[in-house]
């Protein structure tokens, strides 16, 4: 028994569509800290948003447990939100709105509700607007929003039922580079405010490690764990660090195994085969 926030034991997932079994998940396991933020990168179609979905309580597992504060994790909880690529804004509604949506739900099904409870919700959305360099922007539709401003009222949406673990799947995917740098930086000054336990996924290694204080490399067919990196950058990150020798070389040695473990190699070897044998 150990006092991890996460605990994944032997976890596996089988899908059956049209047919066809595939193995998306196969024997898994791994414990993650409270406050950790662990980044997960690997081929695709290795399990990473199967996993992560997992662990967010949308998709049961065939096999294995997955554990939070000890319990079973059985459906979807307040103590667990989620952040996908595509923003999911309701756009009918004004960014202050969408904030608030998913605790104003919460409150009103709530079968005592006070005026504290509105007035408590409000002080938050307003901090959570200003975290997140929104303030300007709390009547503004999302339309009339760029895709890193979107995606900025996204995350404070998921913040504002304060959950303990955030489950982020390709959040920046979308981002062009340039905004996808500030919001690294914006989603590590999150990490230390909140005090949430992150678990990210992404295809992009740089950004992995950046983010990352560990990096979890998964493999295909079947999806599993192939390598755990510890990232030796302090802490405190700046975007230099992405220079450094110790950076560039973990980047290097992920790309890598990423390429051995998704069969790339192998395509490339025969290819260059193949172009040996086929006369000019
Ligand atoms: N609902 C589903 N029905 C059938 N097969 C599925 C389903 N969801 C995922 N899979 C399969 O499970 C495997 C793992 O998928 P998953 O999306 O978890 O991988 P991934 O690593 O996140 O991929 P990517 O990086 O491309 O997003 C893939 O082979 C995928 O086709």
């Amino acid at each position: 028994m150990t006092d991890s926030k996460i605990q994944i034991r032997h976890v596996g997932k089988v899908f059956n569509s049209q047919g066809r079994s595939v193995q998306a998940l196969q024997d898994v396991s791994l414990d993650i800290q409270a406050n950790e933020f662990i980044t997960f990168v690997g081929a695709s179609g290795c399990g990473k948003s199967t996993l992560l979905r997992s662990v967010g309580g949308l998709e049961q597992h065939s096999v294995g447990e997955i554990l939070v504060d000890g319990r079973a994790v059985n459906g979807p909880g307040i103590d667990r939100a989620m952040v996908f690529q595509h923003y999911s804004l309701y756009p009918w509604l004004r960014v202050m709105e969408n904030i608030k949506f998913c605790r104003q739900l919460k409150v009103v099904s709530d079968t005592v509700r006070s005026d504290a409870d509105v007035e408590v919700a409000s002080g938050r959305a307003d901090a959570l607007l200003t975290l997140m360099g929104l303030s300007a922007f709390a009547k503004a539709y999302p339309n009339q929003l760029s895709g890193g401003m979107q995606q900025r009222v996204a995350i404070a949406r998921a913040l504002m039922p304060k959950p303990e673990i955030l489950l982020m799947d390709e959040p920046f995917g979308a981002l062009d580079a340039q905004t996808r740098e500030v919001m690294h930086d914006l989603i590590r000054h999150v990490h230390r405010l909140e005090k949430s336990t992150i678990l990210f996924v992404t295809h992009d290694v740089e950004e992995a490690i950046y983010l990352g204080g560990r990096v979890v490399l998964m493999a295909p067919r079947p999806g599993r764990i192939d390598t755990i990196y510890d990232v030796p950058l302090p802490a405190e990150r700046n975007q230099d660090m992405k220079l450094s020798a110790e950076f560039l070389s973990l980047k290097r040695e992920i790309l890598a195994r990423i390429r051995e473990t998704s069969g790339m190699n192998t395509d490339l070897e025969l290819l260059e085969q193949l172009t040996r044998t086929v006369p000019a």
